[in-house]
């Protein structure tokens, strides 16, 4: 499965519609991205989304603040990009340092802004199957899902990882799309034999090609969402091809539907707000 030819046809609708909004008002959609302390991973993929988001039309405010940035600090950044109407989406990126509250911070973006789908509104919008931002990550697989005519209605998805902006938002998606979902996590007892029950396997963990070919049910869909250092999966991608019928590489799997999420999120965002 192709993330990165998914992704090119969504920016490519994005930014027809980031032309619109342009044309419209006078101003182009606006991303602030809010970057704590200056881990390489995280300066490497703010950089990327803000690359991307240039190229379909979208300006973005970039907000980089010192490691040491307090709790109250930050949700106080966040909430004048809230209040600023020349906003239409905040990006906080995760992780942030460890002496913060991430919860309170994401909880500081205002729900119509909330373009990363990491707010506790948001995830209950996702819940319900209800209008709103979904997660990026897991809302770009569900749209890998449905390039590839994955109805995942009555399939058995494993998804392993329970991280708030990953693998639980992507069991609910799963989940309001009528797929019985089995959520596994660092606590879990045999792995392998539960993952061999999946028709869809969600791989969310954060373990260099943890997930081993022969977890795979001969004809499973494999959807690796890891991106650890050196741009490898969490699936061990070799061996799994031999087992599945559909999978994600990395690169070019999950994460450039991600960013791609994130832009029409924020054109979507924008033309609310106008
Ligand atoms: N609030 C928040 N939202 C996120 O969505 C979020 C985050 N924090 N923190 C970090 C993770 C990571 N992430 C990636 C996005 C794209 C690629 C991606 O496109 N990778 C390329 C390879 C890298 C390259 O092309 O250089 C690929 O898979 O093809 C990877 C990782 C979003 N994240």
């Amino acid at each position: 499965m192709s993330g990165t030819e998914l992704a090119a046809t969504i920016v490519k609708e994005t930014a027809e519609r980031a032309a619109e909004f342009e044309r419209r008002t006078g101003t182009k959609p606006c991303l602030a991205t809010v970057l704590v302390g200056d881990d390489p991973a995280s300066v490497t993929y703010v950089k990327m989304k803000r690359n991307r988001s240039a190229k379909a039309g979208i300006t973005s405010r970039h907000v980089p603040l010192p490691a040491e940035t307090t709790t109250e600090e930050l949700v106080a950044t966040i909430r004048e990009l809230s209040a600023d109407p020349a906003v239409h989406g905040i990006l906080l990126q995760h992780p942030v340092p460890a002496h913060i509250d991430e919860r309170a911070a994401f909880e500081a973006i205002a729900p119509e802004k909330d373009v990363d789908g990491v707010t506790m509104h948001s995830f209950a919008a996702m819940s319900f199957a209800e209008p709103g931002f979904a997660s990026c990550t897991p809302g770009g697989i569900m749209r890998l899902l449905d390039a590839y005519g994955v109805d995942p209605r009555g399939k058995h998805a494993v998804v392993i990882g329970r991280s708030p902006i990953l693998g639980k938002p992507a069991a609910m998606l799963l989940l309001a799309r009528d797929a019985t979902v089995t959520v596994c996590h660092s606590r879990t007892q045999d792995l392998p034999s539960i993952v061999r029950t999946a028709d869809i396997v969600v791989a969310a963990v954060g373990k260099p090609e943890f997930v081993r070919g022969d977890w795979i049910k001969p004809g499973a869909v494999v959807i690796d969402a890891g991106y650890n250092e050196g741009n490898v999966g969490d699936v061990a991608y070799a061996e799994a091809l031999a087992h599945a019928a559909l999978i994600t590489p990395v690169p070019g799997g999950v994460g450039p539907t991600t960013i791609a999420l994130l832009l029409e999120q924020t054109v979507t965002a924008a033309f609310a707000a106008s």
